[in-house]
């Protein structure tokens, strides 16, 4: 079976109808307390088209989304509500706040809707039931977004960046209301297979980011398709120490040092070639003014800060490396920023690796809300790139072939 498309929902009438949509409206804040906003809107306006062909066509829409990574109970920082007053900014609908996800204020501002309405709910994952790994749990917390359509409602999920994720949205709500395939996802994975059906060679997948436990998972598959994997970001200590090499405070995940290592092994024997730094910008500490300097990767704890040093980007020379391999690419992918790029003095490795890219006679895609915030406050225009995906773990873990909980729950 395939996923029904949104345009069959549209076809059957939404107009009066509650529509519960999945957007991923995890978007990179700026400022502090009140002045908190929205430092890269890129993923609310990829949400934007299927909210207004529902809005258009009067249903009433209820928008589920998560914002970072809280533990299960309301946190201000992680407050949707930057989110919403862009939302609002940009939409050509009456879009409305929830603060709660399925409590009594969720209940009757949905139940209040409008035809042609959209109402945000608060933070998904202020309930821990969203992530839980609990299925009675999480179908618990489902049956209670459904409940806010009051019958004969439906569901769209155009949250492509969450399509890897088993939570509640993503996955069991699917059985719980006639699901829909919303047109983001549908565009997105179009273009991702490209990827995966008979890439042009050389096939050069560039990875970094601070997700890295999420994200070395997916090497195993990786190493069978690639030709080249280029890792930068706060994955590359976990490779460095892998190989024995002392990396300070850097980012570290020390459980993954014996997967590191197999992955290394297998390389050889997959014809795959990792290309790994090999001089680092280790800083004092994590910040914008922190003092820093270069050195060899192998070498990390020979800078001035000796074992408090942290890596906070990729070297000149590796991320000149990096670029003629990109350069000589026919395919490129890329997830995760090459460093803390945020911080100017540590934007270097990504500036240089999105230059490349742009450079690149080849197809390049860029995925990540991270990656694709970096690129663009670098100053890089999107149509600059084949594409620009709103999902990271969600199209690594698409081109490792695997199959994706948020697929998968719309094609039963
Ligand atoms: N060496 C590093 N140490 C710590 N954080 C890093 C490092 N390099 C990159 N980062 C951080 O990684 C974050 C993005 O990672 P991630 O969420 O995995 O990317 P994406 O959202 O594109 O998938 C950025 O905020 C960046 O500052
Ligand atoms: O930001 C996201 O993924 P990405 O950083 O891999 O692009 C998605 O919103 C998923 O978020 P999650 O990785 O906290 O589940």
């Amino acid at each position: 079976m395939t996923a029904r498309a949104l345009d069959e929902l549209l076809a059957e009438g939404v107009r009066g109808r509650h529509v519960l949509v999945r957007s991923d409206l995890n978007v990179p804040l700026e400022g502090e307390g009140a002045s908190l906003a929205v430092a890269d809107d890129g993923r609310i306006r990829a949400s934007l088209p299927v909210l207004h062909k529902l809005a258009e066509a009067g249903a009433r829409v209820i928008v589920m989304a998560h914002l970072g990574r809280p533990k299960g109970e309301p946190e201000e920082r992680y407050s949707l509500r930057p989110a919403v007053v862009r939302l609002k900014e940009l939409a050509p609908f009456t879009v409305k706040f929830a603060e709660d996800t399925v409590g009594d204020g969720a209940k009757s501002l949905a139940a209040d809707l409008q035809d042609g309405e959209v109402l945000v709910l608060q933070n998904l994952r202020f309930d821990a039931r969203e992530t839980s790994k609990d299925d009675a749990q999480r179908q618990a917390f489902a049956e209670e977004l459904a409940a806010l359509t009051g019958g004969n409602g439906a569901y769209v999920d155009d949250a492509f960046g969450a399509v890897h994720r088993k939570h509640a949205s993503v996955f069991d709500i699917a059985a719980k209301l006639p699901a829909f395939q919303g047109d983001l996802v549908r565009t997105e994975l179009e273009v991702l297979t490209r990827l995966t059906d008979a890439p042009q060679r050389p096939y050069v997948v560039v990875l970094g980011g601070s997700k890295v436990s999420d994200k070395l998972a997916v090497i195993d598959n990786l190493l069978g398709r690639a030709d080249y994997i280029l890792v930068g970001g706060g994955m590359v200590f976990t490779f460095l120490a892998a190989q024995g090499y002392k990396v300070g405070a850097s980012l570290l995940e020390e459980d993954q040092l014996d997967t590191v290592r197999g992955y290394l092994a297998k390389a050889k024997e997959s014809g795959c070639s990792f290309i790994l730094p090999t001089d680092i910008v280790v800083a004092e500490k994590f910040a914008a003014d922190a003092a820093h300097e270069v050195v060899r990767a192998d070498e990390m704890e020979g800078s001035r800060f000796g074992a408090s040093g942290i890596g906070l980007d990729i070297g000149p020379d590796s991320a000149e490396a990096f670029a003629q391999q990109i350069h000589s690419a026919n395919t490129v992918f890329w997830n995760g920023p090459m460093g803390v790029f945020e911080f100017d003095a540590f934007a270097h490795g990504t500036r240089t690796v999105a230059k490349a890219l742009t450079g690149s006679d080849g197809f390049t895609v860029v995925g990540g809300g991270d990656s694709a915030s970096a690129v663009r406050s670098l100053g890089f225009d999107d149509n600059a790139f084949g594409h620009i995906s709103t999902g990271g773990g969600a199209s690594l873990e698409y081109l490792e072939g695997k199959a994706l909980p948020g697929l998968i729950a719309l094609d039963r």
